[in-house]
């Protein structure tokens, strides 16, 4: 089946790394490493760390740069007292476009389940946000077979209460958790499999149009060597990509996928 052009979307996931010095040099070297057109093709966005998110905005801002970026977590809370908590607002008022929510590591270290990873989703859309919402199974539900089932699961309980125009503006990650940090990738194939079956449950949920137009990314040990055969398969729509973002120029070559693409 035709491949349905959505805009390919490259996210690196700076996780906890870098600080604000360190970011702007990165933030620079890829805007550096990238040509307006290639900007202009592939969307292409940086998830630094809370701390460095002003310093980013300041340079996209200053510099015009044709890059995006946003935070990797969000509190389902607006404002309050909650202690050490970043909220919607925030984020947004700093230019932030998009937030992680959901990320595997966020549901093992933080204990978040379903139920916050839904209020979570809800309170990115409220303010503005577009939410990168991970789903992702571990190996012990891999080596049982019951992977598209895990997945399609986490999808369903986080788009809880979620309208079909809410959903054109959400972004999913598949991120098979024994894939991430392990050098270990997902075949193309697995990729595949788990984001066609993403889509399939978007269907069921709001129809065809609205499944159309989301994207869905593909995140676990991408490196510039092997993005082109998962950004060939039908239903990755892009990258969440951790310890490669941390690289300039290997991130550049990332987002520079469509020029290894045979025609
Ligand atoms: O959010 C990014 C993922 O957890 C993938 O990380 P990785 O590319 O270091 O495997």
């Amino acid at each position: 089946m035709a491949k349905v052009t959505r805009r390919p979307l490259m996210a690196g996931n700076w996780k906890m790394n870098l600080n604000h010095l360190e970011a702007n040099l990165l933030v620079q070297k890829l805007a550096a490493s990238l040509t307006e057109k290639q900007l202009t093709d592939v969307e292409t966005v940086v998830l630094p760390p809370f701390t460095d998110l002003r310093s980013v905005q300041t340079v996209v801002e200053g510099d015009k740069l044709l890059i995006g970026y946003g935070a990797q977590d969000l509190s389902p809370h607006a404002s309050g007292a909650y202690t050490g908590d970043i909220s919607g607002p925030m984020l947004a008022k700093l230019g932030c476009t998009y937030v992680v929510v959901g990320h595997s590591e966020r549901r093992a270290y933080h204990h978040e389940d379903d139920g916050v990873v839904n209020a979570k989703v809800k309170a990115a859309l409220t303010h503005g946000l577009t939410p990168i919402l991970c789903v992702g199974e571990g190996l012990d539900v891999r080596e049982d077979g019951r992977h598209v089932a895990h997945c399609a699961d986490q999808l369903v309980a986080a788009l809880s209460g979620i309208t079909a125009e809410q959903a054109t503006k959400i972004v999913v990650a598949y991120e098979p958790i024994w894939a991430i940090g392990t050098g270990k990738t997902a075949t193309p194939d697995d990729a595949q499999e788990v984001c066609r079956a993403v889509r399939q449950r978007l269907v069921e949920i709001y129809g065809q149009d609205t499944a159309d137009q989301i994207r869905i990314l593909y995140g676990g040990s991408v490196k510039a060597s092997n993005i082109a055969a998962i950004m060939s398969q039908t239903d990755v729509d892009g990258g969440l990509v951790g310890g490669a973002s941390l690289d300039a120029e290997e991130f550049a070559q990332i987002c520079r996928f469509p020029e290894h693409i045979a025609r």
